[in-house]
């Protein structure tokens, strides 16, 4: 099966797993089934968002999450169910939310990471980058923005963490190697559910770029990465309209089916008004572990003859190293390690930087004399 062929079939795979779902859910908890606001099912993984209780008092609602969980672990191809009750925003909370939204930036540059199509690790290098930028002496920030499929936990190794608050001053994020992060994969089992509202996708995304107090008493972030979901363009507006965005950052791997969703990813953000600062190639080529060698084995270069080709600079290339997946399922980040990856890491968020501060750097003003 070629990547394409096999890409449609996951995705049926998908749409028959969230079907087998919702009829579950319509014939055996058919109260909870009218709360579903979006349930999505990816790698074995169900996501449930659930509107909010209609009793003020909530009923015996962790009960009933519970009976709702043990019901579908029960169905074939279901290894996790991540359940999620939004609660109601407070009057205030929704007043500040319809006041103009671009008006705080959460940092001094904000720069969205996003990728056509998944698996090519747009996370993982959005997580290096960001732990790159920490070895740069930079105050760093990640938004985890992949409702459906959070990675953030995983790879800064806070899959136990307690979950997000809310203090009078905002959200708070977590913090693991330096960086401080949110993601929806922390509001599972949260104990102060974080209020939440309004579509998921754009909502979170939104929530998460103005309502987090990501100072926290140590000064404004300098950097601000936002790993995108996939989609259709809700997210790029959503974010395009929620602060001053310094650009997108768009990671691919050399492969032409890759090669081929970058560029419609591109035009995503294009079409938001969002600059392209740059592409990166991952699983650039194959780095062996024992000797030290590299192998192209997926065509080295594809990415940095696709930037050209579209005018953008190429940022840099990661090779495909298995100690990259190995500290990614244990939680850390190689970026802030000693080795080849670290060093490809650095170059790539250094010439990230660079892109993103020269274009957001103002225009020099001219002034005519006489
Ligand atoms: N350069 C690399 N070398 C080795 N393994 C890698 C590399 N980049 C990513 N991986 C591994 O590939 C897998 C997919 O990576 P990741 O989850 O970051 O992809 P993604 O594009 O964000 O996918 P999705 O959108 O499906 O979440 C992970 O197991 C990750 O550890």
């Amino acid at each position: 099966m070629d990547a394409r062929a096999w890409l449609v079939y996951e995705q049926a795979m998908q749409d028959d797993s969230a079907r087998t779902l919702r009829h579950t859910l319509e014939t055996q908890f058919p109260e909870v089934s009218a709360r579903v606001s979006a349930l999505d099912v990816r790698s074995g993984i169900a996501t449930i968002i659930l509107s909010p209780p209609a009793h003020a008092d909530g009923g015996d609602e962790a009960g009933l999450r519970s009976r709702v969980e043990t019901a579908l672990l029960a169905l074939d191809g279901i290894e996790r169910v991540r359940v999620i009750v939004e609660t109601e925003r407070q009057p205030a909370a929704a007043t500040k939310r319809s006041a103009p939204a671009r008006a705080k930036a959460p940092a001094g540059l904000i720069i969205a990471v996003g990728s056509g199509k998944g698996g090519v690790g747009k996370s993982t290098v959005a997580a290096n980058l960001a732990g790159a930028c920490v070895r740069l002496g930079l105050r760093t920030g990640l938004v985890d923005a992949d409702v459906f499929g959070p990675s953030a936990p995983r790879l800064f190794g806070l899959t136990d963490a307690p979950g997000l608050r809310k203090t009078d001053a905002g959200i708070e994020p977590l913090r693991a190697h330096g960086v401080k992060l949110v993601s929806t994969g922390f509001l599972v089992g949260s104990r102060e559910p974080v209020v939440w509202r309004g579509p998921m996708v754009t909502g979170a995304i939104r929530q998460f770029l103005t309502e987090v107090d990501w100072d926290g008493g140590d000064g404004p972030l300098d950097v601000l990465i936002i790993d995108m979901p996939p989609g259709t363009g809700d997210a790029q507006l959503a974010i395009a309209q929620g602060v001053p965005i310094s650009g997108a950052v768009i990671v691919s791997t050399p492969q032409t089916v890759a090669l081929d969703d970058a560029r419609k990813a591109m035009a995503l953000f294009e079409r938001t008004e969002i600059p392209v600062l740059g592409m990166i190639e991952n699983m650039s080529f194959f780095l062996c572990p024992h000797c030290g060698e590299g192998s192209e084995i997926f065509g080295r270069g594809g990415v940095r003859a696709e930037a050209e080709m579209m005018g953008v600079p190429f940022l840099g290339e990661i090779p495909l190293h298995p100690s990259l997946r190995v500290a990614s399922d244990e939680g850390r980040l190689v970026a802030l390690e000693d080795g080849p990856l670290a060093g490809a890491f650095e170059r790539a968020a250094s010439a990230m930087l660079e892109t993103a501060r020269t274009a957001n750097r103002p225009a020099p003003e001219i002034v005519f004399e006489g």
